[in-house]
């Protein structure tokens, strides 16, 4: 078994300029030597880049080519049948962002996107809606749907997105063995603490500049590390993801076809001591063509503590973090982002 910690300082003395693509076909392979062989790659990928592009995934392709065709009309509504369902109307950060409205880079002026947010829904996941609460985490809530007397599309785009959202939470539940084995734990080691989990998807549409000066404080995206255990992320065929090498150069993700992003997140590089890194990347504003993105945030449940495995820590490496729950983590690192959008 590896010594993650020697590994990890080891693979952070090099750089990474490419990001990695790793083929899921093995993910489930009743065969453990096969599931480990993937699980170690996915391992080099997390301690270094914290970015993999992945292939043979298991999510349909219909599925992604409908959630786009049914982002696409929602963003093409009028602002005033889109507001209805504005984020000032939902407690918990659910619903629709106009432009720049949200600001992930403190240091700009807002990010030049509009989004449309959801999270686990009562449909779906109806027992997930009767957990204990407390002041200051994260909650469970209902979405905000359109409904059909202002979008005669609205329950086509509602069905598409649950139907998406289940799909891509499928694929996350696939990773979080292949990540127990990366980090020399049990492979069950999430599943307990993934009962209920804080899945936010997150509908985003970059609006093309055409003939609109740059203003680089108004970027895609800008420059940040996301905040849950990690994101899946799927992007149309419009460039503008960047991801951050610690030479400081940005590396463009292009888009590839059929493949999700998968990046490291925060709070599971909190969980792991550092040793799976969170990267920043960013979104270029667009100049000639729309373009929209589907990014998946998986959390995992609000009272699970992030206290480090015994692999992550070490003499040479004691613990960097208090301990403190995913739901009052991640509640933090959101009320921080879109405090702006709340005020306006
Ligand atoms: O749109 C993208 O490609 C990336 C979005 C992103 O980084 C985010 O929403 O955290
Ligand atoms: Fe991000």
């Amino acid at each position: 078994m590896s010594d993650l910690t020697k590994l990890s300082d080891q693979l952070l003395k090099s750089d990474f300029d490419t990001i990695p693509l790793i083929d899921l076909t093995d993910a489930q392979s009743p065969n453990l030597e096969k599931r480990q062989a993937l699980a170690e790659s996915i391992r080099d990928a997390c301690l270094s880049a914290g970015f993999f592009y992945v292939k043979n995934h298991g999510v349909p392709l219909e599925v992604v080519n409908e959630t786009f065709k049914q982002s696409h009309s929602f963003f093409d509504l009028p602002s005033e049948v889109k507001m209805t369902v504005d984020i000032n109307k939902s407690d918990n950060f659910r619903g629709y962002m106009r432009l720049l409205t949200s600001n992930t880079n403190p240091a700009n002026k807002g990010d030049r996107h509009e989004a449309f947010n959801m999270g686990l829904d009562p449909l779906v996941h109806p027992e997930s809606f009767h957990q204990d609460e407390k002041e200051g985490e994260l909650k469970h809530s209902d979405n905000l749907w359109p409904i059909q007397e202002d979008w005669e599309g609205a329950v086509g785009f509602k069905e598409a997105a649950l139907n998406y959202y289940k799909q891509v939470l499928a694929l996350g539940y696939k990773l979080f063995p292949l990540f127990a084995l990366a980090l020399n734990l049990p492979e069950d080691f999430f599943e307990a603490k993934t009962q209920h989990p804080a899945a936010i998807m997150r509908l985003l549409f970059y609006p093309a500049l055409g003939e609109q000066e740059v203003d680089e404080l108004m970027p895609g995206i800008g420059a940040h590390t996301d905040f849950e255990c990690f994101t899946i992320l799927r992007q149309d065929e419009v460039s503008g993801l960047q991801v951050q090498n610690r030479k400081g150069e940005w590396i463009d993700a292009v888009p590839s076809p059929d493949t999700f992003i998968v990046n490291i997140g925060d709070q599971l590089s909190r969980w792991t001591n550092d040793i799976f890194v969170s990267t920043r990347h960013r979104v270029l504003p667009t100049i000639a063509k729309d373009r929209y993105s589907i990014p998946f945030f998986f959390g995992c449940d609000h009272e699970v503590p992030l206290l480090p495995p015994t692999t992550c820590v070490t003499e040479d490496r004691p613990a960097r973090y208090d301990v403190m729950t995913a739901g009052a983590y991640v509640h933090m690192r959101l009320s921080e982002i879109y405090a702006p959008a709340k005020d306006q």
